[in-house]
């Protein structure tokens, strides 16, 4: 097989035990450039275990993960990043005491680390300062430069994490839940941000969500995860009405919600 061939991303038997629990079983999927997949399924489905075991956090029992063709299981999490995954956690990442802006310019400096030497460092803080207000002005965020990230909303820290994602300028996009907790105001930023991103076809995007309009305006493909299993895949209009995916999500009451 081709370098070319390969999909951007794949999980291949993918699984984790804890203890007894098998949280995610034997997925295998792969993800292709250009397209948004959404991961759907009911609380405790291994959504979240999921793109932990594809971004490193957790460490698979077993099967494998795959960047490009390169078998990255028992990669650490940085060096997956490096691989191209970026991810923009809950409120895990940001410095709490730094401003906003401060946060977007480290993720822009960790992009660009190679070559920094003193000799260019004034001009490189420039050019750093500029493209991280560009990050900014992209989530929405450019009139709290210099707010102190522990002071912001709930919503503002959101969008900056997902600043601080697309900082990396990763190949890979990991979304889980972007919008939960945000306003109705809040939240058509940061989806009208993924739509932009999702236009920019070198990008592969992978959505945790639960809001149904939210998957169908967009997402390009849906897979369910169901106690672990991968239990459905395909287009989103299909994979709704399947028998499997009415049956899960009927059984447990929340069809509109997913
Ligand atoms: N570190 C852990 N130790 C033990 N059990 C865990 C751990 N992480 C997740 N689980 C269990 O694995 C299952 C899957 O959880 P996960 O958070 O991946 O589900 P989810 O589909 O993301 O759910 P939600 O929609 O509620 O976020 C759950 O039963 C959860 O309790």
């Amino acid at each position: 097989m081709t370098h070319a061939e390969h999909p951007v991303l794949a999980t291949e038997g993918l699984t984790i035990r804890f203890g007894g629990h098998v949280a995610v079983n034997d997925v295998t999927c792969a993800f292709h450039r250009g397209t948004l997949t959404a991961i759907v399924g009911p609380n405790g489905a291994g959504k979240t275990t999921y793109f932990n075991l594809i971004s490193g956090q957790l460490k698979a029992t077993g099967g494998r993960v795959f960047v490009n063709g390169e078998d990255v299981t028992r990669f650490p999490a940085p060096r997956r990043t490096e691989r191209g995954i970026g991810r923009a956690f809950q409120l895990t990442n940001l410095f709490p005491n730094l401003s906003v802006l401060e946060n977007v310019r480290l993720a822009v400096q960790a992009r660009s680390a190679h070559g920094f030497s003193l000799f260019s460092m004034a001009s490189r803080h420039v050019e750093l300062i500029e493209q991280a207000e560009h990050v900014l002005a992209r989530v929405g965020l450019l009139d709290r430069a210099g707010a102190v990230a522990a002071t912001l909303s709930h919503g503002n820290k959101r969008k900056l994490e997902v600043g601080m994602m697309l900082a990396l300028e990763r190949d890979i996009l990991m979304f889980d839940e972007p919008t939960a907790g945000m306003s109705v105001d809040e939240a058509p930023v940061i989806l009208d941000l993924i739509r932009q991103i999702k236009a920019d076809t070198s990008k592969t995007i992978l959505l945790v969500e639960h809001k149904m309009d939210v998957i169908r305006s967009l997402a390009d493909r849906i897979i369910v995860l169901h106690n672990g299993y991968l239990v459905a895949d395909g287009a989103p209009e299909e994979v709704m009405s399947s028998p499997i995916v009415q049956e899960a999500y009927l059984g447990t009451g929340v069809a509109d919600h997913v």
